[in-house]
Order: structure tokens, then C-alpha cells, then sequence
């Protein structure tokens, strides 16, 4: 694939490509086999997907791929506080366009429980993922152009627990004013950990947000995306 001109940080490596299908079948096959080769070693796997515009061909061409999905269990690293069939639902889109096909068969652990707000919400997210076993194996991220990722927003008050590595939380409650709803996401700690972390990205303007946010490598509360370019990220981006 075609490779932009820009500096990237030791161990972070780009795969692009003019094609968003091309580039998101690229993702899906390494995906794949990384799952395949986690499901050789373990007797289940953690497939853990964004939400947002940018996974959907992503989703359907993971959706196609023969491996034991019965042994995957599949998860958000975020959503927003709406019921399922909502048009904003994560977990809509996650269940229409990854859980179909041969991935019909995966194990879906939802985010979004009963609850009137995320805060409320929460024991029975907890719950929900109380058999997820860690390190997850598998992590895709998108980033938005403020510099978030899954829902660890700059401007969420919530945010330095999200993000303090020594927090024992799984998921917290976030609530952005930036944003339309309120949202829950896993805690960097827990999607730090990730043994395969790959940050899926479309738009031009993703790129430059991708250039600022190495640029100031340390300022990590201003732009939360930068406390996932480290050694072994895999970046996969298309026009
Ligand atoms: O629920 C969400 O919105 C996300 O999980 C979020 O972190 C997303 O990945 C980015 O905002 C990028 O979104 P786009 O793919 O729509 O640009």
C-alpha cells in the first residue's frame, strides 16, 4: 500500500491506501490472523471494535472471514448512552454489520445496559463483562478530530480517571459537553493493555489530527489518542 510522507513514533507503523474498501480489507485480514493465531493458544479471544462512520466496511469484510467465532467474544471500546435501534447505537451497528455471517456466531458483550444515564447504568455494565478476561487481544480505535478516542474526550470531566493507568476500572461514565450523548467507554488501562492495538482512520483530515497529535507526544490530557501511539500500533489509513 502507499504510504503518506510523515515521521511516525518508534514502533507505530502506517498502512495506507487510496481505496477505504481496499484499506479496510487490509485491516480485517491482519485482524484474522491475529485472532487465528490467538484461538490456536487460548480457548476464547476478545475482539474489542469503535464505533463512529469509519468501521462499517471494516465490519462487513471481518463479517465474512472463516475462523471459530463461537470462541470470540466481541465488545465496543465505547457507545453512547441511547437504546439499541437508535441511529447514534454502537451496538446497532455492531450488531448489523459485524455480528452477520460467519461472525453470526461470535459472543456479544453489550455496554449498553438498563439504566436512565451511563453512571446509572453501571453495575450492570460491570456485570455484563465480569467473565472478560485481560489483556484484551484484539483493540481498534478511531480518533476523532479533537483528539479523542473510544469516549475519552478532552473535555469530559471524567477524564482523568479514565485515564489514570492506576485505576482498576473497567468502564466509566463520560459526559463530554462537547458531545450530543452522554457516552461510557473501557478505561485506558484496560485498552492499553490490548496485545494487538490498530488505530482505523478515513479523511485527510485525520492525518493532520495524526500529525498534531505526535507532534506534543507528552500532552497526552489534551489529545487522549496520543497515549496509544506507542511501539506496536498499527495505523491504517485511507483518504
Ligand atoms: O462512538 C464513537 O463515536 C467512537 O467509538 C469514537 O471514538 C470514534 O471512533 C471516533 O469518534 C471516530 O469516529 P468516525 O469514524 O465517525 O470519524
Amino acid at each position: 500500500m502507499k504510504m503518506p510522507d510523515m515521521p511516525l513514533p518508534d514502533g507505530v507503523t502506517l498502512e495506507s491506501g487510496e481505496d477505504p474498501q481496499e484499506v479496510a480489507e487490509a485491516l480485517a485480514a491482519d485482524v484474522a490472523r491475529f485472532l487465528v493465531q490467538r484461538l490456536e493458544r487460548a480457548d476464547r479471544a476478545s475482539l474489542v471494535v469503535s464505533g463512529g462512520s469509519t468501521p462499517l466496511p471494516f465490519f462487513r469484510a471481518l463479517s465474512q472471514v472463516d475462523l471459530d467465532w463461537s470462541r470470540v467474544d466481541v465488545l465496543l471500546a465505547d457507545e453512547r448512552w441511547v437504546p439499541e435501534g437508535d441511529p447514534a447505537s454502537n451496538t446497532t451497528l455492531v450488531r448489523e454489520n459485524l455480528l452477520q455471517n460467519k461472525a453470526a456466531d461470535a459472543n456479544f458483550l453489550s455496554l449498553k445496559q438498563v439504566g436512565a444515564t451511563p453512571e446509572e447504568g453501571l453495575p450492570r455494565v460491570r456485570s455484563a463483562l465480569a467473565g472478560l478476561k485481560l489483556p484484551l487481544d484484539v483493540l481498534i480505535l478511531g480518533m476523532g478530530n479533537d483528539g479523542h478516542t473510544a469516549s475519552l474526550f478532552p473535555d469530559a470531566p471524567e477524564l482523568p480517571d479514565a485515564m489514570d493507568l492506576e485505576s482498576r476500572d473497567l468502564v466509566l461514565a463520560m459526559n463530554p459537553p462537547s458531545q450530543a450523548q452522554q457516552r461510557i467507554t473501557l478505561t485506558r488501562p484496560v485498552l492499553a493493555g490490548a496485545r494487538y492495538t490498530a488505530l482505523h482512520l478515513k479523511g485527510n483530515d485525520k492525518l493532520d489530527t495524526l500529525a498534531a497529535a505526535m507532534a506534543r507526544p507528552e500532552a497526552i490530557m489534551a489529545m487522549p489518542v496520543r497515549a496509544f501511539l506507542k511501539p506496536g500500533l498499527k495505523v491504517f489509513w485511507s483518504p
